[in-house]
């Protein structure tokens, strides 16, 4: 039901208008922030919240602010609730889960897209629906969907970013690109990101360095079997490092440099069928929501790349940045990125 329903191409293609909408604002913020000339913005917590209010309008049909949750705030409670304290936070998600599916069970006026919770609330109870699902399942899935799409996007971003302001040649080359397919007179469009080949390099390149899910999910054998030699018992536990095959020597030259034009006029992608690179595992249990992830990613990395020129904090040279990772489920940033904002485009 969810790669079917909830996460196939044409459904996540019809949340492009609330995606410009929320890309929009966070471009404003920033701007606003540039006209205090040399000073730095957060841009971890700008991407972060970006993500968080996009994953909010597409799952639950509306963002929700802080306080409308609980005194320590929606976005606090929700990463809590990713962590060991998810018993401990189960009962305010479990309030906020009826809630919100109360509300999606009164008529809506049928204008805006249909969230994902309005597409289970279809499902609920039929009898003719190939889905039977109830109100359990709909929590479980409503916190599934967050937990996956509110993070891996934004950390992505943040990682992308920082190795364009490590590396400003290839920043320039990235926004020469942009000039060139988009002009300076408008916004990109999610309509131009299949032309923007350099960047699509640079994503690819973040992914093989910094792949967010580092050992992807834990997978289990269902059967005794050999691979490459090597005898897999059936109900082996197998944890992938994709980290570590993204860096490989072997497989990559130069592995622990950032190089994105190791990817020119080469056909390996990152969807799972080039075993040396897979941020979004391969096979069956592949992520099901990559074309979402690679939309919402691309995006907001081209838009702020597009719109602004970002030099570092405090007189920070770029081989300074502080590139250290913090090891979890996902793997972000120790340090917030900080940069300095100015707006290039003519309009
Ligand atoms: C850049 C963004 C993303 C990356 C790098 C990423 C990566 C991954 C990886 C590595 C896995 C495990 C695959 C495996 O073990 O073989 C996974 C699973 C999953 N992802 Fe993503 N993901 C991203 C964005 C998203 C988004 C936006 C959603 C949308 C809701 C999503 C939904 C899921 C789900 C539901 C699973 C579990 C699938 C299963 O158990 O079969 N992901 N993701």
């Amino acid at each position: 039901m969810c790669t079917i329903e909830l996460l196939s191409n044409h459904k996540i293609n019809s949340f492009k208008s609330m995606r410009r909408e929320e890309v929009s604002l966070c471009v404003e913020s920033i701007r606003a922030a540039a006209n205090n000339r040399g000073v730095a913005v957060d841009l971890s917590d700008k991407v972060s919240s970006l993500s968080v209010d996009m994953s909010c309008r597409m799952v639950l049909g509306k963002k929700y602010r802080d306080e409308e949750f609980d005194a320590r705030g929606f976005k606090a409670v929700v990463r809590e609730g990713f962590t060991k304290r998810m018993k401990s936070v189960n009962k305010a998600f479990d309030n906020l889960f009826e809630k919100i599916i109360e509300e999606h069970l009164q008529p809506n006026d049928g204008e805006r897209s249909k969230d994902f919770v309005d597409v289970m609330v279809g499902f609920m109870g039929s009898e003719e629906s190939e889905y039977r699902i109830e109100r359990p399942h709909i929590k479980a899935i409503i916190l599934d969907m967050l937990a996956a799409s509110m993070d891996t996007s934004s950390t992505t971003i943040e990682w992308a970013l920082s190795e364009l302001m490590r590396h400003p040649k290839a920043m320039n080359k990235v926004q020469k690109e942009l000039e060139n397919v988009v002009g300076l007179d408008r916004m990109v469009e999610e309509s131009d990101l299949e032309k923007l080949e350099y960047l699509n390099m640079v994503l690819k390149e973040t992914l093989r360095l910094h792949p967010v899910v580092p050992l992807l999910l834990p997978h289990a054998a269902i059967k005794d079997c050999t691979v490459n030699g090597y005898h897999i018992p059936n109900k082996s536990h197998v944890i992938i490092n994709a980290w570590a095959i993204g860096r490989d020597p072997s497989a990559w030259s130069d592995a622990e440099e950032f190089i994105p034009e190791r990817f020119e006029g080469s056909n390996i992608d990152v969807r799972g069928n080039h075993f040396e690179l897979i941020p979004f595992g391969s096979g069956r249990r592949r992520c099901p929501g990559m074309h979402l992830g690679l939309t919402v990613v691309k995006i907001v990395l081209a838009q702020l790349v597009h719109c602004f020129d970002w030099e570092l904090p405090d007189s920070m040279l770029p081989e300074e940045l502080d590139m250290t990772e913090v090891f979890g489920l996902t793997i972000s940033r120790a340090k917030h990125l900080r940069a300095i904002p100015s707006y290039r485009l003519h309009k």
